[in-house]
């Protein structure tokens, strides 16, 4: 019996332990597809590429990507130069790199061209003009062989009348989540009348607003939130905080000579730290807490609206209204070439529609939206690395250069950008290489204290690649994450200030590789934007685009072409003036906020 019991027990306790490792097993089982059924706002990351490590936030450098708790996706860089894999062209593609924008302002030779237009001279000296000399001084041009200095032979020079500067004031407070809808009176509204103006000659048919003045001060929250999540010691500007004053890291005449600046455009001294403006006091700044994702997102559906009149309701109304007859491809056509698409991308997503409803026909307007998303998703390119490279790697911070034509945003980016950063614990140095406008310098410096990272800036009309190689200088010795830079707006047409630009990345990489070269266009001025892209891209090689003013127009499909045509990836969009208007651009969510 004593024996038997012992069995018996011994096979109790067997089931119990097999019941036991079933359960452990169900729950397990029961976890791991529920991760894998998580729908992430996240996007995924390239095949072949590590993939954002998710979690808490990460603060210290992982040996590839990892994914901000911001939504934004922030990578190291290879170490080597600016460039990207520009992905092969996939069958079915018809636009070739070369192809001429079809719009009617289309790039010409430098010297003339569009650039040289209606656009108004610079009015030194009238109401508002910024502080310094509102002209070019000829006497103190640095190239003497005929090349223009920066500004010099800009049909808008950046101090024109033109185009007001918006001083960027970051909010005090938290925005609340757009959840709330709750009117903001200090978001400007995308009315055509505050559409800001490009500084490229707009078609005629297209009005030129001069003056993009917002009504209010970008960024401002309206309701309070909780408590920054962190603080810090926002850095005197100019101070370095190695300590070493801004002239010890001054580019060397053999570095400016190897680079291929001669004696004539050699740099103008940066100020040494005690010399910089006073009106950047060491300050203990909060840090305002970011917007997470999910109100970018939010965000991003509301402020396309403009364009979700074109892809949501025109063509989606045509699409599921049944049989279409071939005045309805048309006008299908026709709205897509409208809203920006372009030529080949537009002809390329009809024909790929008329073939899946051929073969699948539609039965209901939910159908027809399943099928239009996906066909647009997929000439978005889902599969382009989007992440921007500002980890820093090789034992020296990520190098970000921002450039771009007249007034497309890119102080405005700099600054968003590097509040998203610091944000997320990073320690950012900025660079005001646009020596040009002092007030680019104020409205960098502005943001610098405001998100709590230094600002090293030169002289008016210092070389800009002196203030950059400076600041990368000083963003090494002390041991920042990334050094964003911010250089002067320049017209692609203009040989001379394109040159300089190509200056700039040539003495930085004395100093440091460039990690990234983002190039804002401003999305309201369409086939132009092109035109300056491929410019830009010849000289620097962008590695990301960053489609501005999107909030204000309704040809959002230029995030096609610009893709198509460039190979190169819109990797942030902005949408709006506000400090947390830029978002990561994702393919999908971007067409779902198309759609509406
Ligand atoms: N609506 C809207 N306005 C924007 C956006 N990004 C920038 N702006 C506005 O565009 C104007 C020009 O922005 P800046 O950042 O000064 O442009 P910039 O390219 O640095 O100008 P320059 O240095 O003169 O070439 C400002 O009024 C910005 O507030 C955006 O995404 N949407």
């Amino acid at each position: 019996m004593r024996h038997n019991g012992g069995v018996d027990t011994g096979i109790i306790i067997g089931i119990v332990v097999a019941v036991v490792v079933v359960v452990l097993a169900l729950l397990v089982l029961g976890l791991v597809l529920a991760r894998r059924r998580r729908i992430s706002l996240h996007q995924t990351p390239p095949a072949g590429t590590q993939g954002p490590v998710t979690g808490e936030k990460p603060q210290v450098d992982k040996p590839g990507t990892y994914k901000a708790n911001t939504g934004f996706s922030f990578t190291q860089g290879g170490g080597g130069a600016a460039t990207v894999d520009r992905p092969a062209r996939r069958p079915g593609d018809q636009e070739g790199p070369s192809a001429p924008p079809a719009g009617p302002t289309g790039p010409t030779g430098p010297g003339g061209g569009p650039g040289a237009g209606p656009t108004a001279p610079p009015v030194p000296g009238a109401p508002g003009a910024p502080a310094g000399p509102a002209t070019p001084r000829a006497d103190e041009r640095t190239d003497t062989d005929g090349q223009p200095m920066v500004g010099d032979d800009a049909s808008v020079p950046r101090d024109s009348q033109t185009r007001s500067v918006t001083e960027v004031t970051l909010p005090d407070e938290f925005e609340v989540a757009p959840e709330t809808e709750t009117p903001e009176t200090t978001e400007p509204e995308p009315e055509p009348t505050t559409e800001p103006e490009s500084t490229e000659p707009e078609p005629t048919t297209e009005p030129e607003s001069t003056e993009p003045e917002p009504t209010t001060e970008p960024g401002q929250g309206t309701t309070e939130t909780s408590a920054p999540t962190s603080t810090i010691e926002a850095e005197s500007a100019g101070t370095d905080v190695a300590g070493a004053p801004a002239q010890d890291t001054a580019p060397s005449d053999e570095v400016l000579a190897d680079a291929g600046v001669t004696e004539a455009d050699a740099p103008v001294e940066t100020l040494p730290a005690e010399t910089l403006p006073v009106e950047t006091p060491a300050v203990e700044t909060a840090v305002e807490e970011i917007e997470p994702a999910e109100g970018r997102l939010h965000r991003l559906r509301g402020r396309l609206a403009r364009s979700q009149s074109v892809f949501g309701k025109s063509v989606l109304g045509l699409l599921g209204g049944g049989d279409l007859d071939e005045d309805s491809w048309e006008e299908i056509e026709d709205t897509l070439l409208m809203a920006d698409l372009g030529t080949a991308t537009t002809t390329a997503v009809v024909d790929k529609l008329r073939s899946e409803l051929a073969a699948n026909p539609v039965r209901s307007a939910d159908e027809a939206r399943a099928l239009f998303r996906a066909v647009l998703v997929e000439h978005l390119m889902p599969e382009l690395d989007r992440s921007v490279k500002a980890l820093p790697h090789s034992g020296h911070p990520a190098i970000l250069l921002v450039v771009g034509v007249n007034g497309t945003g890119k102080t405005t980016t700099t600054g968003k950008l590097a509040r998203v950063l610091v944000a997320d614990g990073r320690r950012i140095l900025l660079g005001a290489a646009d020596t040009f406008r002092a007030a680019a310098a104020d409205q960098l410096q502005t943001w610098g204290e405001r998100v709590g990272a230094q600002t090293v800036r030169g002289k008016e009309a210092a070389d800009p690649a002196s203030v950059a190689f400076d600041a990368v200088s000083q963003g090494i010795d002390s041991g920042v994450d990334a050094v964003i830079i911010d250089t002067a707006g320049r017209l692609h047409t203009k040989t001379g200030l394109m040159d300089e630009l190509g200056k700039v990345k040539r003495v930085v990489e004395k100093k440091a590789s460039v990690d990234e070269v983002l190039l804002v266009l401003d999305a309201t001025i369409g086939q132009n934007g092109l035109a300056q892209a491929k410019v830009f891209a010849d000289v620097v090689d962008i590695s990301g685009v960053v489609l501005t003013k999107l909030d204000g127009t309704a040809k959002g499909g230029i995030v096609f072409q610009v893709q198509n045509e460039l190979r190169v990836p819109v990797k942030l969009v902005g949408l709006g003036e506000g400090a947390d208007d830029l978002a990561p651009f994702d393919p999908e969510a971007f067409v779902d906020a198309l759609l509406g």
